[in-house]
C-alpha cells in the first residue's frame, strides 16, 4: 500500500513536471495565422478539396485566387463561389509543371500571406503495371509542381508588406505517412513532401512563415470518383482502414491548422494515431500534444503492428484466391 501510494505521489509530481518542460522547450513556437483581409492563393483549386478550401477561405473574408489548368473548370468554381458567398475568386490557368508560367503567375498576382499547395494527380495501380510514364507525371505534378510552386512564390512571400505570419500549407495524403498497396509513385510523392516541408520550416522561420503538411483519408472528390474506376480491391481494403471524409470536412481540418501554425495537420481519428507516430522527429508546436505522443508511442505502435497483421492477411488471402 505504502509502495503504491509513494508511487502515485512521485506520478503526480512527474506528470506537471515533463507538461513544464515541454511547455519550454517546444520549437517552434506556437503561433496564429490570422486569415481576414489576407491573400490566400490556393492550387488545384477548381475541383475537390481545393475548392472547398476556396469556399471556406472566402467564407473567413480572405482574399481568394485558385489556380489550375483548365480554364473552363476555373470559372466553373468561381461562379459557385461567388453564388455561395457573394465573393470573387481570383483565377489562374497554369500548369505547375511548367516553372516559367508559375513565374509569370507570382508576378502577376498580389504578393501570397498562405499558399496552399494542393494539386494532386493519383492512379492507383500495381508498379509492375504502371507504366513509367505515370510514375513520372505523379511525380512530377506532386512533388517536383509543389517545389515549382515554393520557388516561384517565396521570394514575394519573404518580401511581403503585411508582416503578420504566413504560412504555406502541402496537402500530403495518409498514404504520405503509410505505403500503400497500389501506391508506390503516389506514396513516393508524398512521403517526399514530408522531407521537403521539414527542412523548408527551418529555413524559413526567420521570415515568419510557417509550414502545415496536411494529411487526409480517402475524400468524397471528383479525383476519388475518377480514380476508383480502376482502383486495384487491395488498394480499397488497405485504404478502407481509415475513414473516408467530405472534401469540405477536410477543408475544415486544413484551414484550423493553417490558422493554429499546426506543422502535422491529421484530419480524422486514425489520422491523429498515425500523426502520433508518423511525426518522429517533425516540428511540435503544441506542448499538450508533445505529452500525448511521449505517453501514447508504444501503444499506437502496437496498433500500427495489428493493421500491419490484417494488410498481409488481406493480401495472402487475395493471391491464394486468385491461384484457385
Ligand atoms: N481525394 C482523396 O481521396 C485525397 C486527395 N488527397 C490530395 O488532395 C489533393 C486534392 O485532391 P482532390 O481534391 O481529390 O483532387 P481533384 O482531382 O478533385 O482536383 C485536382 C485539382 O488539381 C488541379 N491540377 C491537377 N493537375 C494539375 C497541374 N498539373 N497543374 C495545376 N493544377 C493541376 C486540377 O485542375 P486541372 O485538372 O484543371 O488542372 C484540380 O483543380 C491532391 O494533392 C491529392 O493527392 C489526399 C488524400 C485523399
Ligand atoms: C493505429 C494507427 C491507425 C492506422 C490506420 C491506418 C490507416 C491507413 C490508411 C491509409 C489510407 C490512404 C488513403 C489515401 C487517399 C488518397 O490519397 C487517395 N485517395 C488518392 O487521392
Amino acid at each position: 500500500m505504502a509502495a503504491l501510494s509513494l508511487l502515485s505521489l512521485i506520478a503526480l509530481l512527474l506528470l506537471p513536471a515533463l507538461l513544464l518542460l515541454l511547455s519550454i522547450i517546444v520549437r517552434p513556437r506556437p503561433v496564429r495565422i490570422p486569415l481576414k483581409n489576407r491573400h490566400v492563393f490556393i492550387t488545384g483549386g477548381s475541383s475537390g478539396i481545393g475548392l472547398a478550401l476556396a469556399h471556406r477561405a472566402a467564407a473567413e473574408g480572405a482574399r481568394v485566387s485558385i489556380l489550375a489548368r483548365s480554364q473552363a473548370k476555373l470559372k466553373e468554381a468561381r461562379e459557385a463561389i461567388r453564388l455561395a458567398t457573394g465573393i470573387d475568386v481570383a483565377t489562374f490557368s497554369a500548369d505547375v509543371r511548367d516553372f516559367d508560367a508559375l513565374r509569370r503567375v507570382a508576378e502577376e498576382a498580389e504578393p501570397v500571406d498562405v499558399m496552399v499547395v494542393n494539386q494532386g494527380v493519383f492512379v492507383a495501380e500495381e508498379l509492375a503495371k504502371q507504366e513509367l510514364e505515370v510514375v513520372k507525371l505523379i511525380i512530377d505534378v506532386n512533388l517536383i509542381g509543389s517545389f515549382n510552386m515554393i520557388k516561384a512564390f517565396l521570394p514575394a512571400m519573404k518580401a511581403r508588406t503585411d508582416r503578420r505570419p504566413a504560412s504555406i500549407a502541402l496537402m500530403s495524403s495518409q498514404a504520405g505517412q503509410v505505403g500503400i498497396y497500389g501506391y508506390t509513385a503516389y506514396s513516393a510523392s508524398k512521403f517526399g513532401l514530408q522531407g521537403l516541408a521539414e527542412a523548408l520550416q527551418q529555413e524559413i522561420i526567420a521570415d515568419d512563415i510557417h509550414v502545415s503538411l496536411v494529411f487526409p483519408p480517402d475524400t468524397d472528390t471528383p479525383g476519388l470518383v475518377e480514380e476508383n474506376k480502376r482502383r486495384p480491391p487491395l488498394t480499397s481494403i488497405i485504404a478502407a482502414s481509415s475513414g473516408a471524409m467530405k472534401a469540405d470536412e477536410v477543408a475544415e481540418k486544413t484551414i484550423n491548422g493553417i490558422k493554429s501554425g499546426s506543422f502535422i495537420v491529421p484530419c480524422n481519428f486514425e489520422g491523429y494515431l498515425l500523426a502520433i507516430l508518423t511525426g518522429g522527429v517533425s516540428p511540435q508546436r503544441s506542448y499538450v500534444m508533445a505529452f500525448v505522443e511521449m505517453v501514447s508511442a508504444g501503444i499506437v505502435r502496437l496498433a500500427c503492428l495489428f493493421f500491419q497483421w490484417s494488410w498481409y492477411s488481406s493480401i495472402e488471402n487475395w493471391h491464394s484466391q486468385s491461384k484457385q
